[in-house]
């Protein structure tokens, strides 16, 4: 297109330049010499967008062309809504020789999870622990099937293979509670209604009292309606903690997930917040992924993950701190701060 433009533009030039000539040796009439550059001027311009109307319908349908590869794509995750909803989630989850790696593709990455085999009871609560890296976000992951196992399967209620089960009846039992909580822009009613969106005012107020959050919110001039997220009102780490936690005594989900839930909070606040999950926590299957070993002395098992090992330690949090390996190395280096 460029070359089409440069082209027109230079027959311009030369047909202006010649006309001058033309006019100097009084061989052309100035005024016709301005009508016919005047003329060439209104037959070249159309042409020219005519031409780069053509270059951009080529670009637009190269473009299409890509957007239309990436819709036919079979996505890898199947979200079987055509699938009976689950009803309930009811019994174990279970973890049946998976091994995991973020690329199947690639023979030469490592699997994060190799072989790992593990049973959830139901109302049980467990925490996996161990370095940076090992793996302990990527099993949350797979509880919420942003990523199916590499190989193996999860089963759930007992003996369902978690890739069978309509998935968006199967998330709305399970609760997530992530390391950046996130508050949207709208008001504490529209944020703690936030995933329970039937949800009404008097149970958004409940589930405020059962997170300890009334007392502030209601403490505002504009109490439940004051706007938060961005250019609203701002909540300190602990406020957005309890605002998640209100959300999901709202959802009041079957399972749940904790993803370093405290991991941005001080020890007072975060001391404080631990009552508010021990709470939420009580009578569902609860998987904490944490950090710091403080969050999880009350849980029923601690699972403590080693690469190139899987779980190498299993226990509660006193059997674990008395015995030699690699929980009481984490325990000695202040991890409990
Ligand atoms: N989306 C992804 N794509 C590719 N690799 C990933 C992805 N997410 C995590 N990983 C890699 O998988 C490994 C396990 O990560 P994961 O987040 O599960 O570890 P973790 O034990 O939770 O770590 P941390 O304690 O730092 O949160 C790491 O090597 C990480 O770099």
């Amino acid at each position: 297109m460029a070359i089409v433009f440069t082209v027109m533009s230079s027959m311009n030039i030369i047909a202006i330049l010649i006309g001058i000539i033309f006019v100097n040796d009084n061989k052309l009439n100035p005024a016709v010499m301005l009508s016919i550059t005047m003329s060439i001027n209104s037959i070249v311009m159309p042409i020219l967008q005519v031409v780069r109307l053509l270059g951009n319908i080529a670009s637009a349908s190269t473009s299409s062309a890509r957007v239309k590869e990436i819709l036919d794509r079979d996505p890898k995750i199947k979200t079987n809504f055509e699938v009976e909803p689950l009803a309930d989630i009811k019994g174990t989850i279970e973890f049946k020789n998976v091994s995991f790696k973020y690329d199947d593709d690639d023979e030469k990455e490592p699997f994060i999870l190799e072989n790992f085999n593990f049973k959830f009871e139901e109302g049980k609560s467990y925490a996996f622990v161990g370095e940076t890296g090992v793996g302990k976000s990527t099993i949350a992951k797979l509880l919420l099937r942003e990523y199916d196992p590499t190989t193996g399967d999860v089963f759930v209620n007992n003996d369902k293979n978690l890739k069978d089960i309509n998935l968006k009846s199967y998330l709305d039992h399970v609760g997530y509670v992530e390391q950046e909580p996130q508050i949207i822009y709208g008001t504490f009613f529209d944020n703690i209604r936030y995933g329970s969106f039937d949800a009404t005012k008097e149970e958004c107020i409940e589930a405020a009292k059962k997170a300890n959050l009334f007392d502030f919110i209601n403490g505002l001039p504009e109490g439940f309606n004051t706007t938060l997220g961005e250019r609203g009102f701002i909540l300190s780490g602990g406020q957005k903690q309890r605002l998640v936690i209100a959300r999901m005594f709202l959802r009041n989900p079957k399972v749940l997930i904790l993803d370093e839930a405290t991991s941005a909070l001080d020890n007072i606040v975060e001391k404080e917040i631990q009552g508010e999950l021990d709470k939420l926590s009580n009578g569902r299957t609860t998987i904490v992924i944490a950090h710091r070993l403080s969050t999880i002395r009350n849980v029923d098992q601690i699972l403590v993950l080693e690469k190139g090992i899987g779980v190498s330690q299993s226990g509660t949090f006193d059997e674990l701190k008395g015995k030699e390996g690699r929980f009481k190395k984490l325990y000695e280096a202040g991890l409990m701060n």
